[in-house]
């Protein structure tokens, strides 16, 4: 990028804005594109009259102003009120703030909307010209080969909180674009979240709810579906930093504890936790009363609980699912809770996001689902907002990102959460 001006006092000082700079005495000399661009944005060339602020506002764009397009859901009355809910359009996960302390406003132009739905929406149209898309799971932008086609500039895409299963990592992978999140940021939020919907389920605590609020009182309806947790078979897909703090939290309950992963935890730890382990899915599904799924969306987990896997679990068994909608046959498990082979279901994750007002899992019987904020408690906000001030301050600054907030670097996927491979497909239809 060059700085091109005739005043040689202020284009030096506007230097400072600037990474390359070059001095032209006349406008012949000034490279087409670039006299186009200042004619058209910034100074009068025949009068030499040159205006600061235009100026700077113009040498902006060519010495290398991005366009962080920030995908977030709306905060309305709440988040307006509320300045900690961080991570809603309104408060921007305090990316004005840190912006103008840090006195980046020449290098950054922030975009920020709740519009990311089809082609016609801001968050499609800003594409084109965006450096950096920062989303989160809790809204997601679909960053789906399409899209990143669209995206010619695009070099770094930030998940606000954790899980990257938006982004079209092979196609992110392809174009060099870097992939990162704010990794162990909402882990506690979701393993609390998670103990607790095993308990509503189990203990049968919805309907019992509801009838207080509706004024009834029969006792004995509840009961038919009431249980303890102790010495139940829990088990949990995956024992990262989620599912690893689950089974932190389920011990004292005296429960029996099962894990699969593709990745054993130390021994020390198994033995510590007293937890059995699976060599696989199956094995695990077929003797825990309760289920929990804590992987990420990858290919490999895509649909991993279809007609077949649901099938294989106890008859009366639970599931509960905050890892991501799209693990779940959508269909095939509608079908398992209505026919009573799964007694209920819980979770906060649903695909695509948000939630269609008719997906069947709002209307299926026995189920303790929430929209999707197990992972966005405003403890969580303040922590994953900072880690994306972070992230950005690092690209900005050409430093090393830390290693575990990588999902996607250098054409690569070095998470080893992860494989490579597209989780985005469907996002446009309701499935
Ligand atoms: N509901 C929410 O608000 C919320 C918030 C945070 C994370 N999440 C979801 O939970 C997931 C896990 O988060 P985390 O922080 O524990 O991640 P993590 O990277 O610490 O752990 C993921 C674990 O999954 C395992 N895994 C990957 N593929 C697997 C497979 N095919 N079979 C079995 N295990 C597999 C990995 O080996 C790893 O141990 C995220 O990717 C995200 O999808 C949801």
């Amino acid at each position: 990028h060059y700085l091109i001006g005739i005043n040689t006092d202020l284009t030096l000082e506007s230097a400072n804005y600037c990474t390359n700079f070059s001095i032209h005495r006349d406008l012949s000399s000034i490279p087409r594109q670039c006299h186009r661009h200042l004619h058209c944005g910034s100074y009068n060339c025949e009068e030499q009259s040159f205006r600061c602020v235009k100026i700077r506002e113009a040498l902006c764009c060519l010495s290398g102003q991005h366009t962080v397009l920030v995908v977030l859901y709306e905060g309305g009355e709440a988040g307006k009120k509320n300045k900690k809910i961080l991570g809603c359009v309104e408060n921007a996960l305090g990316l004005p703030e840190w912006i103008k302390k840090n006195k980046l406003e020449n290098r950054l132009k922030l975009v920020v909307t709740s519009d990311k739905q089809g082609e016609n929406s801001l968050a499609e149209k800003v594409l084109p010209e965006a450096s950096v898309v920062i989303s989160q799971p809790f809204w997601p932008c679909y960053l789906d080969q399409a899209r990143i086609d669209k995206a010619k500039k695009l070099k770094l895409a930030i998940t606000a909180g954790v899980g990257s299963d938006h982004v079209n990592l092979e196609a992110a992978c392809k174009r060099g674009i870097t992939v990162a999140e704010v990794s162990g940021s909402n882990v506690v939020s979701v393993a609390e979240h998670v103990v607790m919907q095993i308990l509503a389920l189990v203990r049968n605590f919805i309907p019992a709810y509801k009838q207080v609020v509706n004024g009834e009182w029969d006792i004995a309806r509840i009961a038919d579906k009431a249980y303890d947790l102790e010495n139940k078979h829990v088990g949990t897909v995956a024992a990262g930093r989620i599912g690893l703090r689950v089974l932190q939290r389920l011990k004292p309950f005296n429960v029996h504890l099962h894990y699969y992963d593709k990745f054993r935890l130390d021994k020390s730890i198994e033995k510590d936790l007293n937890v059995t382990y699976h060599p696989n899915v199956e094995s695990l599904a077929k003797v825990c009363d309760v289920v929990t799924i804590n992987c990420p969306l990858h290919p490999e987990t895509e649909h991993l609980f279809d007609k077949k896997m649901i099938s294989l679990m106890k008859k009366g068994s639970y599931i509960v699912n905050t890892a991501r909608g799209k693990i779940m046959d959508r269909d095939a498990l509608v079908e398992a809770v209505k026919s009573n082979h799964i007694e209920g279901y819980a979770g906060d994750v649903w695909y695509p996001q948000p939630a269609a007002k008719d997906h069947p899992w709002r209307s299926m019987p026995r189920h303790a689902m929430t929209p999707h904020y197990s992972g966005t408690t405003l403890d969580a906000q303040a922590r994953y907002a900072a880690g994306v001030q972070e992230i950005l301050g690092n690209w900005l600054n050409n430093q090393a990102q830390r290693e575990e907030y990588l999902i996607v670097d250098q054409g690569k996927v070095v998470s080893r959460a992860y494989t490579e491979g597209d989780a985005t497909k469907g996002h446009a239809s309701n499935k």
